[in-house]
Parts: C-alpha cells; sequence; structure tokens
C-alpha cells in the first residue's frame, strides 16, 4: 500500500455505502482519509446526495450493483486497496424471505472475499453485529461483556444466523493468499442497535408517537439494558480500522470488536427516549402497561396475521415474537479491546450523538416541533 505520508493514492470501495451506516462512513471517509484518491460507493439503490460529494478533490465514483451478483463486485473492486463491506439485508421484521437474507448476507459476503482474492484487494472490513452472539434463543442475559465473555451463541432467526455465517466466512478468509502472492488481511466490527441521523426504527417510533397524541406507551421493563452506540462513532471505528489493518495486521487481522461509545445503559424505550422527549413525545409508565405474557400474545398474533395474509400484503409490524424476545433481554457491552489494538477513542461524546440526534428527529418531515 502506498505510503503514509500524505500522497493521495488509496483507492476504497464501500458496499452499502448509500446505507444509514453506510452514508456516515462515505461522508467520514471523505472527511477523515487524507490518502483516499478515489471513493468508490457501491450499491443496489444509489442516493442522490452522492452527486454532491462528486465535486470536491476525491473521486467519487457511484456503482449500482448488487453483491449476490459475483462479476459485478468483481468489476467494482478491481483496482482497489481496501474495502468496508457494510452492505446487508437488515431485516428482523419479515419484509425479506430466509433465502434472500442469506443470499444477501452470507452469498454476498462470500463474493466480496472471493473478488479480493480474484483482484488482489488485501484489507476487508466488514460490518458484522452484536447479533452474531445474542440475544441468544434462551434469552439469556449478556452484562457489560466482551469479546471474549463466554456466551451461548444459538440462533434461528435468518438475520442472526446469515450474520454469524458471514461473520465467520471473513475471519477465515483472513490469511488467505490474494492475487500477487500477498495475505488478505480481515476483521469484523460488531456493532450493537445503531442510533443516529437516518435510523428507521427511530423514525417509525417518532412516528407512531405523533399517531398516539405524542404518547408511546412502555412495553419493556426499564431494567433490560440494551446495548447502543451512535453511528458517527461505529463510522469512526471502521475509518480506524481501515487506516491501521495492515500495519497492525499480526494483532487484528482475524479478529472481532464490538463497537462502543459512551451512550447510556438504558432500556430501548428509555434510551429513544432520551431524543424524542426533547421532540414532545412522553413515554407513558414507570412499568410496563401489559403484562409480558399478553405482550407474547401480540406477538404471536402479528407473526399469524403475517403468514395468513403474505399472499395478499406484506403485514410487518415492529412487534414480533423475535423483536421482542431482543428488546426484552438485556445484551450490553463494556470492552476497550478496539482501544487497546488500533487507539479508537469515540470521536462523538455522548453529549454530542444525543444533539445531533435530536436535531435530526426535529428536522424530520411532519415533525411536532
Ligand atoms: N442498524 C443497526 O442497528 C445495525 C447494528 C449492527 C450491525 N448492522 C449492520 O450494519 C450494516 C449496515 O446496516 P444499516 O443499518 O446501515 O442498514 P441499511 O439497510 O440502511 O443499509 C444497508 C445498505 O446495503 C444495501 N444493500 C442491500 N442489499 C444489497 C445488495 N444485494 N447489493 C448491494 N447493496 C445492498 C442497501 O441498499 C443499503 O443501502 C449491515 O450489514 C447490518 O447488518 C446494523
Ligand atoms: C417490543 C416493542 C415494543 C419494541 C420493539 C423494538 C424493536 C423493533 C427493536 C429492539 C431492539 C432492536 C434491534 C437491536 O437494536 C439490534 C439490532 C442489530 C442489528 O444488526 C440489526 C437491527 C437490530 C436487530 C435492531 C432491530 C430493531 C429492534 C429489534
Amino acid at each position: 500500500m502506498a505510503d503514509s505520508a500524505q500522497v493521495p493514492a488509496l483507492v476504497y470501495l464501500v458496499t452499502g455505502g448509500c446505507g444509514f451506516l453506510g452514508e456516515h462512513i462515505v461522508r467520514m471517509l471523505l472527511e477523515w482519509e487524507p490518502r483516499l484518491r478515489e471513493l468508490r460507493v457501491f450499491d443496489l439503490h444509489l442516493s442522490s446526495w452522492l452527486e454532491e460529494l462528486k465535486t470536491g478533490p476525491v473521486q467519487v465514483t457511484a456503482i449500482q450493483g448488487d453483491v449476490t451478483q459475483a462479476h459485478e463486485v468483481a468489476a467494482a473492486m478491481a483496482g482497489s486497496h481496501v474495502v468496508i463491506h457494510t452492505a446487508g439485508l437488515v431485516d428482523v421484521f419479515g419484509k425479506a424471505s430466509p433465502e434472500t437474507i442469506h443470499k444477501v448476507n452470507v452469498q454476498g459476503t462470500q463474493n466480496v472475499i472471493d473478488a479480493c482474492v480474484q483482484t488482489g484487494t488485501r484489507l476487508l472490513v466488514y460490518t458484522s453485529s452484536m447479533e452474531v452472539v445474542g440475544p441468544n434463543v434462551k434469552g439469556h442475559p449478556f452484562y457489560r461483556g466482551n469479546e471474549d465473555t463466554p456466551y451461548e451463541a444459538i440462533h434461528r432467526h435468518p438475520y442472526p444466523c446469515s450474520k454469524a455465517l458471514a461473520e465467520q466466512l471473513v475471519l477465515e478468509a483472513n490469511g488467505r493468499k490474494v492475487n500477487g502472492g500477498l495475505p488478505l488481511v480481515t476483521c469484523a466490527l460488531r456493532p450493537t442497535g445503531i442510533y443516529g441521523e437516518g435510523h428507521q426504527v427511530m423514525r417509525d417510533f417518532y412516528h407512531q408517537g405523533l399517531r398516539f397524541g405524542g404518547r408511546l406507551f412502555r412495553a419493556i421493563p426499564a431494567s433490560v439494558e440494551h446495548g447502543r452506540v451512535y453511528v458517527g462513532n461505529v463510522a469512526w471505528m471502521h475509518i480506524l480500522v481501515a487506516r491501521e489493518l495492515e500495519q497492525r495486521a499480526a494483532l487484528m487481522g482475524g479478529q472481532v470488536y464490538f463497537c462502543y461509545d459512551k451512550s447510556p445503559y438504558k432500556s430501548y424505550e428509555d434510551f429513544n427516549m432520551e431524543f424524542l422527549s426533547p421532540c414532545g413525545l412522553r413515554l407513558i409508565g414507570t412499568h410496563p402497561l401489559l403484562p409480558y405474557w399478553l405482550l407474547v400474545l401480540l406477538a404471536a398474533l402479528n407473526a399469524l396475521l403475517q403468514w395468513l395474509l403474505r399472499p395478499l400484503v406484506l403485514y410487518t409490524p415492529l412487534l414480533n415474537p423475535y423483536t421482542l424476545a431482543v428488546a426484552n433481554t438485556t445484551f450490553t457491552v463494556s470492552t476497550n479491546k478496539a482501544q487497546r489494538h488500533f487507539g479508537y477513542k469515540p470521536l462523538f461524546s455522548w453529549e454530542e450523538s444525543r444533539a445531533r440526534t435530536i436535531h435530526w428527529v426535529q428536522a424530520m418531515e411532519g415533525s411536532a416541533w
């Protein structure tokens, strides 16, 4: 790779670069990677904001493509030095079939690895997920654990299954010889629940609150901790890993890192209220308003309705047996592995992450603000 002197010589490829996380990675790379010569943004759906990025000093190349098509991935990758593979089908609501989720998340990742080998791209950073670990099907809590905390990772849902398989492929590919004879260096980042500007589920909660006259109703006990991390800090971790991976290949190659920052440990709903309260919404109840057994029943009913209605319409409510189990199981991380291995410190403080997210909610269309 090019010398670390500020010669803009590097070509980066970001798959899924138009998604929620991908957009933050793309914008941050342009701001924080002085060695960047060309940034290739590969996505199934290209966003219009890419156009405004094309006027800067770095060449931004938008590539409409599908990670499930090996030849498209290889063509996009030819001549690139680093690939950040963040494209994925994030579906825990039953919008896509299990086969499609597997195809995009697992076969798509295999195609990225194969393209690295074929084209001689040596550095691969993969966006994995906390869900590779848990919560598991038994609902065991993971309380402020780290990358070495023992936990029974057993999944049935297609999304965590696909992320676990894909992560395994990426880690196993570390050290494989790429075209030219040098070894591939890979590593996987595992964000917990990401929040921040552009977060679709936060948008959904906000609009649901507006429909209920500015009220949301507590469903999950406040004592259940759910790990959250600011999107800007997740993007920053990707940029640091990509930057350090070659120099620290022996230490970082084949490793996994949870994504973390200073966001507080709270329940999923209480955490959301950090942003939604200043935008005029209230969370009703200090305890869940419905007993848990009734929520389980409603979630099961939603699953049944989804199945019955599937021939007619796609019914994908937020509440289903899987989302209820994830929201209702403590899963939080406490680690400093990323700091020890590649000097990560969050770029955004909790106060700044919070302020930016609130500002985004307030600017949302239909906002009560
Ligand atoms: N959102 C979270 O809380 C969270 C948490 C942990 C991990 N992740 C992981 O982070 C990554 C990004 O997630 P996100 O929340 O930004 O999701 P997103 O849906 O906003 O972004 C995913 C992007 O991938 C693209 N994509 C999907 N299928 C594709 C295909 N076949 N070919 C090319 N591009 C395709 C989409 O068009 C989209 O732009 C995913 O891999 C996800 O598993 C997300
Ligand atoms: C029970 C209802 C009242 C609340 C439903 C909330 C539910 C939609 C939320 C809760 C937790 C969320 C997941 C969690 O933050 C982490 C991830 C990992 C990531 O890889 C993909 C997204 C996902 C699964 C979040 C999806 C939305 C969930 C389930």
